[in-house]
């Protein structure tokens, strides 16, 4: 049985919930266990998993948030940095699923986020499964 960590981004609170339903609900169906933290925005969540992983306490990661695109650039900057850092550490042997949502307006985020449509939460958390037993495959 896997200890599967989940950082959540709570920038919106009700999207996160539905994603945090979906990857939840992913993980325990595959039969694994799971911990939930909280960090302010998704920026914040590549640094997490590399706080997390040093602990030695997980076998599998979860990232989740919602970026939506404002008037400037920091949309860019959100999503983008979120992505390459959570690729990076990837990169380095963390099994990591992505589930950070970069959406244009809370509608297409909507849709994502709930786990009766696109569950873009339950992907993440299968991603993150798969990597592991490719992780373990490949001792
Ligand atoms: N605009 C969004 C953010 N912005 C906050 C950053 O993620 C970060 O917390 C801040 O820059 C401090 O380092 N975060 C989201 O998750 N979603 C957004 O739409
Ligand atoms: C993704 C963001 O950082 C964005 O929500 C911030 O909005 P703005 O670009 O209007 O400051």
């Amino acid at each position: 049985m896997a200890k599967v960590l989940i950082v959540e981004a709570r920038f919106y609170a009700q999207l996160n919930d539905m994603l945090l339903k979906g990857a939840r609900a992913a993980i325990e169906a595959a039969g694994h266990t799971h911990e939930t933290v909280t960090v302010p925005g998704a920026l914040e969540i590549p640094g997490a998993l590399a706080l997390a992983d040093q602990s030695g306490l997980y076998d599998a990661f979860v990232g989740l948030g919602v970026v939506i695109r404002g008037e400037t650039y920091h949309f860019e900057i959100v999503a983008g940095e979120s992505a390459r850092g959570l690729m990076a550490l990837a990169m380095d042997g963390l099994a990591i699923g992505n589930g950070i949502l970069t959406v244009e307006n809370e509608a297409q985020a909507l849709v994502r986020a709930d786990p009766a449509q696109k569950d873009k939460g339950g992907e993440a958390a299968k991603a993150a499964l798969a990597m592991l037993a490719l992780k373990e495959r490949f001792g």
